[in-house]
């Protein structure tokens, strides 16, 4: 379980997020919000890529303070941007690369690259340049790249942004597929439908916290006030 407790940031003078507390407990976790309301900065703190001003982000009790590398092997982070994420020339190195730490015997190194390349139609490109994949590729290779490591946990800031419809449903199917537990920030409301619980992120605050036909209906009216 991700656990946040009176958790407050700022980006120097700024403050971004305040008064947060939450036990992410659900399988999948939505989070919703107008540009700017702190979304991507939430997901940061969750793997321990930020670190609160205030209060204390726990993983499965762990602090992201204290325990900074044991979390980040337990929870996955698919930036909004895949260049931010994609750093081998060639496919299969890319992914290759994040499992090196792992130690992994050379047949299940092998079998995991295979099996993300297949699921997300991959494979033909598996020895072509990274940088000459397509936006949505790209983005389905920045999640392979972190779904081939296995972590616990998976916070996804944005992961059907630059994706046609089919890619978008392929996400989507995987996502409800993985065994993991999932938190994804996403402007994609139709992608957050069938989660378990949806966050409306208003001013860096929670403003609502539901299941996503409620959330989503209170935060489609807040929009159009
Ligand atoms: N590194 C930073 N330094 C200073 N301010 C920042 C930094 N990153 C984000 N901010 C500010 O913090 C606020 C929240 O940004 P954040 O990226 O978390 O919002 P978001 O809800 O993910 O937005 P979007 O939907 O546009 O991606 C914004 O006002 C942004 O300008």
């Amino acid at each position: 379980m991700i656990e946040l407790t009176d958790v407050a940031l700022a980006y120097g003078e700024r403050p971004v997020l305040n008064g947060l507390n939450l036990r992410l407990e659900e399988r999948r976790v939505g989070v919703v919000g107008s540009n700017g309301s702190g979304k991507s900065t939430f997901a940061r703190l969750l793997n321990g890529l930020l670190l609160p001003t205030r209060g204390r982000v726990t993983v499965d009790g762990l602090d992201t303070r204290t325990h900074a590398r044991e979390v980040r092997r337990r929870v996955g982070f698919v930036f909004q941007n895949p260049d931010s994420q994609i750093v081998f020339p060639v496919v299969e190195e890319d992914l290759a690369f994040g499992l090196k730490p792992l130690k992994l015997p050379p047949a299940e190194q092998e079998a995991r690259i295979s099996a993300v390349l297949d699921r997300y139609d991959l494979g033909a490109y598996r020895e072509h340049p990274s940088h000459h994949l397509s936006g949505g590729q790209k983005q389905l290779l920045a999640l392979s790249g972190v779904l081939v490591m296995q972590p616990a946990y998976l916070v996804l800031d944005e992961p059907t942004t630059l994706l046609d419809l089919r890619n978008r449903l392929r996400v989507a199917r995987a996502v409800r597929e993985l065994p993991q537990t999932v938190v994804a920030a996403s402007h994609d409301l139709d992608f957050l439908r069938d989660f378990d619980r949806v966050l409306v992120f208003e001013d860096g605050r929670v403003t609502v916290d539901d299941v996503p036909n409620a959330a989503l209906s209170r935060y489609v009216e807040r929009m159009q006030e």
